[in-house]
């Protein structure tokens, strides 16, 4: 993988980037579409590739273990010919999935014991499995095996999770260096960040993880409920530690107004489920602020979607059609507004990276940030 940073704000520590990989170059700063089980619900590949036009999307290892099952993936020559997506693809570790999804979970120094959410069978990850499980999948981008520290949490489990999740980061790389490529690309590897909201502990992290000297590293354990403002504190402790000339990974954010905080404070990538979760519920983001497309308010509305929007469905569909595909449970309604909240998530770091090469990134924000807090 190769990183070139083509533009930093004068006024921010926002940067505008390139990342080169074996299936294309991401322009950064980068949403990630989620598509956990290897479909990001409700979008055909075509309609991602034509009218949402992603660099790269992000698939679980978590739920793709336990289905389709590795076994298959390898008969398909790995995730990218399984679903037809020839760019890039992300992978997380599972870390997360297992404390949010299985239930009766035991963490031990070894791994992680947990019980599958979909038939109760009882399955073990550890960083040495992750990593040949990632192997299988054959995503660009890789993941550590971490432990998402939960949120609250005192000092002492912090640490001692940081701790768990440096240790377990060594494992993975030591295996990972024994296990060759299956497919005939290149796969590059991200360690994470922990430390939870502690600033001393996200400092002994991030040191940890930056002398690693990955291609690219990632800050987990934030996006977890705590306030907006100790997840911009901890970003920006982390990221004055972080390598300048590595591209950042802020995992599970966020919504529109972190996506731009943050990319202010250096982040380079993002994934979040809320463009998709949302739109299945309704709630459209665009520039102007939010839209829940299901009040009455937008019944006899038959102004197109969203004027400013990119993709087909802004301007081929009115307000009131879609308020009534909802009203109707027509499942074409949350492909409507799947499409274009993707649309407008990628429209938003694209102007985002415009206005950092522009020079005028910070301006901008500030007005984006007023704007799209509205309630429309
Ligand atoms: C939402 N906030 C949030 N997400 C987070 C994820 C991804 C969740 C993963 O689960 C699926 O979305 C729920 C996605 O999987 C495709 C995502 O990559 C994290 N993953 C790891 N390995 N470590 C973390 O510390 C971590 C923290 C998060 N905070």
């Amino acid at each position: 993988m190769k990183f070139d940073l083509v533009h930093k704000d004068p006024l921010s520590k926002a940067r505008a980037g390139s990342i080169t990989t074996d299936h294309g170059v991401i322009e950064t700063p980068i949403f990630m579409p989620v598509g956990t089980v290897a479909s990001v619900k409700g979008v055909h590949q075509r309609e991602l590739k034509n009218d949402i036009n992603p660099d790269i999307i992000l698939g679980n290892t978590y739920h793709l273990y336990l289905r389709p099952q590795t076994e298959i993936l390898e008969k398909a020559g790995g995730l990218h010919k399984f679903m037809n997506w020839d760019r890039n693809i992300l992978t997380d570790s599972g870390g997360y999935q297992v404390y949010s999804l299985s239930s009766n979970r035991k963490i031990k120094e070894e791994g992680v014991k947990f019980k599958s959410h979909i038939d109760g069978s009882y399955h073990f990850f550890s960083p040495e499995n992750v990593m040949e499980i990632q192997r299988t999948i054959g995503a660009d981008i890789i993941m550590a095996f971490d432990e998402c520290t939960p949120y609250p949490c005192d000092y002492r489990y912090a640490k001692r999770s940081m701790h768990m999740t440096h240790r377990w980061l060594d494992r993975c790389i030591a295996h990972l260096d024994k296990l060759p490529f299956k497919y005939g690309y290149e796969q590059t590897f991200f360690p994470i960040v922990q430390g939870s909201t502690y600033k001393d502990l996200r400092q002994q992290s991030a040191e940890y993880i930056a002398n690693v000297g990955a291609q690219g590293n990632a800050i987990g354990g934030l996006s977890v409920g705590e306030p907006a403002e100790e997840m911009y504190a901890m970003t920006e402790v982390v990221t004055a530690i972080l390598p300048e000339d590595k591209p950042r990974y802020l995992m599970g954010v966020g919504t529109p107004v972190n996506i731009l905080e943050n990319i202010a404070l250096g982040i380079d990538m993002f994934d979040c489920v809320m463009p998709t979760r949302n739109a299945r519920n309704g709630m459209l983001f665009t520039a102007n602020g939010s839209i829940n497309i299901k009040n009455k308010k937008w019944e006899a509305d038959f102004s197109p979607i969203d004027e400013m929007g990119i993709t087909f469905v802004d301007t081929e569909y009115s307000k009131a059609y879609l308020r009534h595909l909802f009203a109707a449970n027509e499942y074409l309604g949350k492909q409507i507004a799947t499409i274009h909240n993707l649309g407008f998530y990628m429209w938003l770091v694209r102007e985002a990276r415009e206005r950092i090469i522009a020079g005028d990134f910070y301006q901008w924000k500030e007005k984006m940030v007023k704007q799209m807090s509205q309630r429309l």
